[in-house]
């Protein structure tokens, strides 16, 4: 029984992702050789039901103990139904879902068990995509960028610009595709931009028991507290030299400042709050971008994109404008990470999470049972 990944031509990856807006797992296949992209391939997704996401949310901040367990169960069998049927995959790529994340003290941590699924579905799972980074001084996180990089290529890109993910904590990523490799000095800079959709989230599902602000209906219909806001852009985050990497409810307390707004102006002072942290992070590219592409849920809201184009100083605009799917974005970044870590390439590097020299993170995992040759 063969255990080894080839070590040149296409690897079909399949990558799965369970984001910070706790909504579900999405999965997206792509074919590459872990340096350009060569297509990409179907994609799934799984929603997590409200029970599911009441034992993720118990969980967030903790690093132990029975939450932290039930919720390991919860993402790894979302995981296995998603999965179990898919085939003519190579290589799974699989993020899992990150409950706490401190990488300057405690780490970073991301359940379920990689080690698990590949013995679960029979076939070779690459993940604990960030502590690697995280042991060599870096954020661990964003981790996207090296595939955003692939993705500039792709589209043909010439001129640097600027890939914005708003999910539930936002990141951007200045790519400058005159360079051959991401790891390379001055092709990328990446950082989270601050929180995104996650407190929009938390406050409405608090307040009316709505999950989002669907279409940026209820933002639309208040007024931006502007003390709120300029206390909240005072927070020395923003003026933060990047790498730098935030947890989802790093800013819960900021943001309590909102408490004794209506709904309406609550929601559009957080939505503000999004927009300026990208505005903020902009400062820090090393050249101004010339477009900022969007991915992530976060552009499906019209008045959070209304802002961002009224505060940037170049066009804004969703990644489907390039070809690119906003939806999967991340999905896809895990199954070209994925086979990037089972090829020995670095997945991080100084530019992206501060680490101190380029690093491939992740641990590829191999069925006992079954062993699939690749
Ligand atoms: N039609 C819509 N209108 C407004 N907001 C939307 C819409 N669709 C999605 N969103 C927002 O986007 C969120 C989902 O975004 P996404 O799936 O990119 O997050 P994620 O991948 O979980 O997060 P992260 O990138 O932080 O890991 C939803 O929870 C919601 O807040
Ligand atoms: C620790 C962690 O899971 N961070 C997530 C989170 O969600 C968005 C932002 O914060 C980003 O840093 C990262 O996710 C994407 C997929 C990344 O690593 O690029």
């Amino acid at each position: 029984m063969k255990r080894a990944i080839r070590k040149s031509g296409d690897v079909t990856a399949l990558g799965a992702m369970s984001g910070t807006s706790l909504d579900g797992v999405d999965a997206a296949v792509v074919v590459t050789d872990g340096h350009r992209i060569g297509r990409f391939g179907q994609t799934l997704y799984r929603a997590y039901s409200e029970a599911e996401q009441t034992v993720l949310r118990a969980a967030l901040g903790l690093w132990t103990g029975p939450a932290v367990e039930a919720a390991r169960e919860v993402v790894e069998q979302a995981h296995l139904e998603l999965l179990q049927g898919v085939g003519g995959v190579d290589l799974i790529g699989f993020h899992g879902q990150t409950l706490a994340h401190a990488p300057r003290t405690h780490g970073t941590l991301q359940v379920g068990d990689g080690a698990w699924l590949a013995e679960a579905l029979g076939r070779p799972v690459v993940w604990d995509f960030r502590s690697a980074d995280v042991q060599l001084g870096g954020e661990g996180a964003p981790l996207a960028p090296f595939f955003h990089f692939a993705c500039a290529h792709h589209i043909g890109a010439e001129a640097p610009l600027a890939f914005l993910n708003l999910g539930g904590v936002g990141n951007l990523t200045y790519v400058d595709p005159s360079f051959d490799r991401p790891e390379t000095p001055g092709a990328l800079l990446a950082f989270d931009t601050g929180p995104a959709n996650a407190p929009i989230n938390d406050l409405l599902l608090t307040r009316q028991g709505l999950p989002f602000d669907e279409g940026g209906r209820i933002a639309r219909q208040g007024s931006v507290e502007s003390g709120a806001l300029e206390r909240f852009l005072a927070e020395p985050y923003f003026a933060r030299i990047p790498p730098k990497s935030l947890d989802r409810n790093d800013f819960a307390e900021m943001i309590g400042m909102i408490r004794d707004l209506s709904d309406a102006d609550a929601t559009a002072t957080l939505t503000a709050m999004c927009a300026a942290g990208v505005a903020e992070g902009m400062h820090h590219c090393p050249t101004p971008p010339a477009r900022v592409l969007v991915t992530g849920g976060g552009r499906h809201n019209p008045v959070l994109m209304q802002m961002l184009a009224v505060s940037l100083d170049c066009p804004v605009m969703p990644v489907e404008e390039v070809g690119l799917d906003g939806d999967m974005l991340e999905a896809q970044a895990f199954a070209y990470l994925a086979v990037r870590v089972a090829r020995g390439l670095p997945t991080s590097c100084p530019g992206t999470t501060g680490v101190r020299a380029a690093v491939g993170g992740g641990t590829l995992s191999w069925p006992q049972a079954t062993g699939v040759a690749v």
